[in-house]
């Protein structure tokens, strides 16, 4: 097996527990919704975004990766925003 097989071998195993994580991360962003429905609250929380930002990036080690795993964060709230308007 060549490097690049290995590699994307590698790859999809990270996509299959990523995939997991999604799921489980969307299932969360139900509850979210219901909840902000009941209380009459808005989707987006700004606040709330920012510190998901800060949370997250102090687990990146790698300084080169940081403006991308800000941008694989926005892309993911994004993502979970639109998700919670269909719902309303
Ligand atoms: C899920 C929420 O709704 C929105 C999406 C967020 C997310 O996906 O992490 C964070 C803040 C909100 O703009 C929330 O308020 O927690």
């Amino acid at each position: 097996m060549n490097k690049l097989e290995k590699a994307r071998i590698n790859i999809d195993l990270i996509d299959q527990e990523m995939a997991k994580l999604f799921e489980k991360r969307m299932q969360e962003v139900n509850e979210v919704i219901a909840y902000k429905m009941e209380q009459g609250l808005p989707i987006f929380d700004q606040k709330r975004e920012q510190q998901v930002i800060e949370k997250n990036l102090k687990y990146i080690n790698n300084n080169e990766l940081k403006p991308y795993y800000e941008a694989f964060l926005n892309a993911l709230m994004g993502i979970s925003k639109e998700y919670q308007s269909k719902k309303i």
